[in-house]
């Protein structure tokens, strides 16, 4: 197992990182295959002086982030970059330090809990291994520290720019950037883009990617991402990405079913498990040596280890997402063999305490709306658009019209971010539309109505985000595409925490497909278009509005959650029936999302239109 321990000193004059390495099972193991290998200090995060920032010492009783391990520099970073970050959440209070031990993690919160945020910086803090190589100008080779998977570019350019901002906080002296933190993601469905290029230049300590992306360049060109030496893999949104069949149950009636869609998956592995198969192939072996072994459990429980199977040094594998379902957990407990178990810590946290939101800088408006999400469900025909039946009414304090006008908005959205092509529209107007019309009319309607300043339309996988666009536009929308790679201007600046202004709201469009993971602060509302992933309600369909919902309601705040489903002719037929009655066929939409939102355990709210 990895085991490093470095201790942080004052440099005279400037604040400095020393690290001293004590030991590392890794670092010997590398030793005898690749030239001696030692590690330095973590990247070169500014020196930003944290007087008059600081607030650590401000509440008595708080643990601050320097006592979980977090090296001044970083912290002082944090707090200048983020100055409404003053202590961690309860559940960064418990995986920060896990990490930074490096553990194998398996860890489940609430959206919005810090999960990515903290991940972000305790990897940040992490140890640099550095190699003897003579072929190198100076002699040394730069390695990748800790890899970082998530679903799509959207979350990996907002992982980089946290990290960017932290950096430019230390203005002149400011490290490169390209030495601490890179994405890499396909561009369009073929190339790697100019993520390739600069990966070959610079080695990152932290490399955000698409597992795609990630196995693409592994296949192609090993020698740039040397998975062999990584210290640490991280995945973030992990049952999006690992995907597998449902428990399996003997006495369920579709065993069966369960058991083909068990062997489909194996025999195709997404990216992110073949990735992590090459990886974890060691651990695999002796994961599976062990579970054949017999005794093998029994002399666990004394103490010793059988001696062939010692588990082989490998990367700490941190495994993140808000709803990790048991079959998930078991599948990569018992099954993948991908985890160190005897190294193995689970976390599973409450979400985010009053006393989070309150040591963050908060306002007074955001906390009176701590966690007030109200979800509605709107069925939508050509004739009428109508709540779903049994849908209470508005209390008045719902309305989280203030919340935009608590919005920072330093800077304008601007129109020119995202055009659309000349001959894209002639396309558009030529072609029927994959959008109904009545749903699309009623998005902008309750967007003109309730949004104040900057909401989120979700549209099924595959939709074509530029048309809706388009056609949200005709209908005298602010509409753009979600695009969070340009960090300077546009819907990034959004995920920074600026807004849209109260005199021109701005709707994003994103599709279920790159929604997972956001961040965006300033959001207030999510318009969900049609039933999440899938025609079923199952527990696929519930962690999927899940994680829609949770884009806002975020670190405290409020926020509306709004599903446009088309309402049905059998519709009022199925609400006078158990709502067990969804899984049929026949069930309208409203009736399955009724269904989601019990399971959930809240209750529909109309929306006025
Ligand atoms: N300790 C903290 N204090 C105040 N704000 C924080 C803290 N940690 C994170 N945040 C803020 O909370 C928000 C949510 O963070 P993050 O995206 O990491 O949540 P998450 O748990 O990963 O959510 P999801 O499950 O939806 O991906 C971000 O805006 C982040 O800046």
């Amino acid at each position: 197992m990895l085991a490093f321990f470095s201790t942080l000193t004052q440099g005279p004059g400037r604040r400095q990182w020393v690290v001293k390495c004590h030991s590392s099972s890794r670092a010997r193991r590398t030793s005898t295959t690749q030239g001696r290998r030692h590690l330095v200090n973590p990247p070169q995060i500014p020196n930003v002086v944290a007087e008059g920032t600081s607030t650590a010492s401000a509440l008595p009783g708080r643990v601050t982030f320097e006592q979980l391990g977090l090296h001044p520099p970083v912290a002082a970073s944090l707090r200048e970059a983020f100055p409404d970050v003053n202590y961690p959440t309860e559940v960064q209070t418990q995986f920060i330090p896990a990490i930074l031990g490096g553990k194998d993690v398996l860890l489940k919160d609430a959206t919005g809990s810090g999960k990515s945020f903290g991940l972000v910086l305790a990897l940040l803090n992490k140890p640099r291994l550095i190699s003897k190589d003579p072929r190198q100008k100076d002699g040394k080779r730069k390695h990748i520290t800790s890899l970082v998977l998530v679903p799509h570019r959207e979350l990996a350019f907002q992982l980089f720019h946290w990290i960017e901002r932290m950096v430019n906080t230390s203005g002149d002296n400011a490290p490169s950037l390209r030495t601490i933190a890179q994405v890499l993601v396909r561009d369009g469905k073929m190339h790697l883009g100019s993520g390739l290029n600069t990966l070959r230049e610079e080695t990152p300590h932290v490399l955000i990617g698409t597992p795609q992306a990630v196995m693409d360049l592994h296949e192609a060109h090993p020698e740039v991402l040397q998975l062999d030496t990584l210290s640490c893999v991280a995945v973030d949104e992990v049952d999006y990405l690992v995907e597998t069949p449902g428990r399996k149950d003997p006495t369920k009636t579709f065993k069966k079913a369960m058991e083909k869609a068990r062997k489909k998956l194996l025999a195709h592995p997404g990216a992110t498990r073949q990735l992590l198969d090459v990886i974890y192939a060691g651990r695999k072996e002796v994961n599976e040596r062990r579970r054949d072994e017999p005794g093998a459990e029994m002399m666990k429980r004394r103490g010793g280890q059988p001696s062939e199977n010692h588990m082989p040094p490998s990367p700490q594998l941190v495994l993140s997402s808000a709803t990790l379902r048991t079959h998930l957990r078991n599948y990569v407990y018992d099954e993948s063999g991908w985890l160190d178990k005897d190294s193995v810590v689970k976390i599973s946290g409450t979400g985010v305490k009053p006393a989070d939101v309150e040591a963050s800088n908060a306002t007074p408006i955001e906390a009176a709306n701590a966690s007030t999400i109200q979800h509605s469900v709107l069925l939508v025909s050509d004739e009428r658009v109508r709540n779903i039946p049994g849908a209470a009414v508005a209390p008045a304090s719902a309305s989280v019209s203030s919340l935009g006008e608590a919005v920072r908005s330093e800077e304008q959205f601007g129109e020119t971010a995202y055009e659309l092509d000349a001959h894209l529209i002639q396309k558009y107007s030529k072609t029927p539309s994959p959008f109904s019309a009545p749903m699309m009319e009623t998005v902008a309607a309750a967007f003109a109505m309730d949004v104040p300043s900057i909401a989120l339309l979700v549209l099924p996988s595959s939709s074509p985000v530029k048309r809706a666009v388009w056609e949200l536009r005709a209908l005298g929308v602010n509409a753009h595409g979600l695009d969070l790679q340009d960090a300077s201007k546009g819907r990034s600046y959004l995920a920074s925490g600026g807004g849209g202004t109260s005199a021109n709201p701005t709707l994003l469009v994103s599709t279920l497909a790159t929604t997972r993971g956001l961040d965006l602060p300033a959001l207030s509302h999510v318009f969900l278009y049609g039933l999440p992933d899938g025609t079923r309600v199952n527990s696929k369909t519930v962690d999927a509005y899940l994680h829609i919902a949770g884009r806002v309601g975020r670190f405290g705040r409020g926020g509306k959650v709004v599903t446009l489903v088309e309402d049905s002719s059998e519709e009022a037929e199925f609400w006078s029936e158990d709502l067990e009655e969804t899984q049929d066929e026949r069930a309208g939409a409203g009736a399955k999302m009724a269904r989601i939102l019990k399971t959930i355990g809240v209750g529909p709210v109309q929306l006025n239109l």
